[in-house]
């Protein structure tokens, strides 16, 4: 259990919250650049891309404040196990939402997943954790990798990456990367982080926007109730940041963050 809360930070909408989404992302950004000179992060399907490319495309105003594409490594917090063409493709979200729109030849390292192994999600799990092995050094040496930003979603249920209530890959300590058959949302064979390497990031950023993640927020930041958000919230504590809209938020009394 981190010590510190995680910073709640509220927006009257979304292009304002795009805004100081970006300006996170790239004191993250600086942070990997000096660290190892590349910048690691894992990004989420679902709602996510669109508002990261509003953050992310806009143009940017100074040295200080550009996306340094050539230094990204992006990895995916989780994928379906569908053809990268698919409509239930991460990948494919992040692709016509942000990648496809990228200017300029200096474009990101993306690391999808291995789709051979679509039909057996343990064997495509274990690839993308010899992936992530690899990036990071040897699994031997390194307990678990440390991503320098993870961009995740919040489902109405709570569920984040593939990690969803109640689900017995919630307590999964040993594997980074873990295969799932029974999603409760479809499609239902899927891979996914696990809680550990999640928590485990240098900062770990939440974007949900919308009246229809009120209620489920109140739960997260009131009862916690073993929601995987919620895990991530106390695994966490003050690396974790929420950026979300005032509708999302509404009737929740957790203090908020007035600046970064
Ligand atoms: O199934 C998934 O859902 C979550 C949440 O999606 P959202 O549309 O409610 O933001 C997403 O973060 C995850 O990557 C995805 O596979």
């Amino acid at each position: 259990m981190a010590s510190k809360q995680p910073n709640l930070f509220a927006f009257p909408s979304v292009p304002q919250l795009a805004s100081t989404l970006r300006t996170y992302i790239l004191t993250a950004q600086a942070a990997g650049l000096q660290r190892h000179n590349s910048f690691k992060i894992a990004v989420s399907g679902g709602s996510l891309p669109k508002t990261l490319a509003q953050a992310l495309l806009q143009p940017g105003s100074g040295t200080e404040d550009e996306v340094q594409w050539d230094k990204w490594e992006i990895f995916f917090a989780d994928e379906r196990a569908v053809p990268l063409d698919h409509e239930d493709s991460n990948y494919a979200l992040l692709k016509k939402e942000l990648l496809d729109k990228i200017e300029g030849e200096k474009m990101p390292v993306v690391y999808p997943i291995d789709v051979r192994f679509q039909d057996d999600v343990q064997e495509m799990a274990d690839q993308y954790e010899q992936l992530l092995v690899r990036s990071f050094a040897s699994r031997d040496s390194v307990k678990l990798p440390i991503f320098d930003l993870l961009l995740l979603g919040c489902g109405p249920d709570g569920h984040t990456c593939s990690l969803f209530p109640s689900h017995p890959l919630l307590r999964e300590t040993d594997a980074w990367v873990s295969p799932i058959s029974d999603s409760p949302k479809p499609p239902p064979k899927r891979i996914t982080l696990s809680l550990p390497v999640v928590t485990h990031g240098v900062k770990i950023a939440f974007i949900a926007t919308g009246g229809g993640k009120k209620e489920i927020m109140k739960e997260i930041f009131e009862k916690g109730n073993g929601l995987p958000c919620a895990l991530v919230n106390e695994g966490a504590g003050e690396r974790c940041s929420w950026f979300v809209d005032e509708a999302a938020v509404q009737g929740v009394v957790f203090p908020r963050k007035g600046s970064l």
